[in-house]
């Protein structure tokens, strides 16, 4: 099992499923297999709040067994997703906050974001999970200026050498 983890934006679902791609095998997305049971996330958000989001999500995560798994932004918050991806390989997505900026502009799907203090929010819930993000991963790409077929380009190699 291959997760991507990192901020909101950072490109965990798109670069997942061109990884998963790349290496012939399935990709899963822990958001979209939220939504698909459970409505979207602004309104799990709005209407149970976000430590509901928080179960429903590791429910999901620990249901998606093959490939390629994108988690959301939040996910390595619980205890229980930090075991899984232990057992698993980790890949890392780091974005500054100047390529988060162009990225969440005109994107409102994202409830945590919401407002005209998206990217001061985006930043601070980063710092706060970036230790998080560090001590998990295996492998770290920073993805700041390059396509989504340069990412996995410099993904595939690091792979392979764990
Ligand atoms: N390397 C890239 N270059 C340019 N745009 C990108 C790149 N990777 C992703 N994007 C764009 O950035 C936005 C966010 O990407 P994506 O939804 O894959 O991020 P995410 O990490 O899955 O976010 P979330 O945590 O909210 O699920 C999308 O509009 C996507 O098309
Ligand atoms: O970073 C986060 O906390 C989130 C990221 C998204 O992937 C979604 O999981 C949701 O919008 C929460
Ligand atoms: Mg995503």
């Amino acid at each position: 099992m291959i997760y991507l983890i990192g901020p909101m934006a950072s490109g965990k679902s798109t670069v997942g499923r061109s990884l998963a791609t790349a290496l012939s095998t399935s990709f899963a997305d822990s958001d979209a297999a939220v939504v698909a049971h459970h409505g979207t996330i602004p309104e799990i958000f709005a209407a149970h709040g976000e430590q509901h989001f928080r179960d429903l999500e590791v429910q999901a995560l620990s249901r998606l067994r093959t490939g390629v798994v994108a988690t959301g932004g939040g996910a390595v918050l619980r205890e229980e997703n930090q075991q899984l991806l232990s057992r698993g390989t980790v890949v890392y997505l780091e974005l500054s906050p100047q390529g988060a900026a162009e990225r969440i502009k005109a994107d409102s799907n994202r409830p945590l974001l919401a407002g005209d203090e998206a990217l001061t929010v985006w930043a601070s819930v980063y710092e706060k999970r970036r230790p998080i993000y560090e001590m998990l991963a295996d492998v770290h790409v920073k993805v700041d200026g390059k396509s989504v077929l340069q990412i996995v380009e410099e993904i595939l190699p690091q792979l392979n050498q764990l």
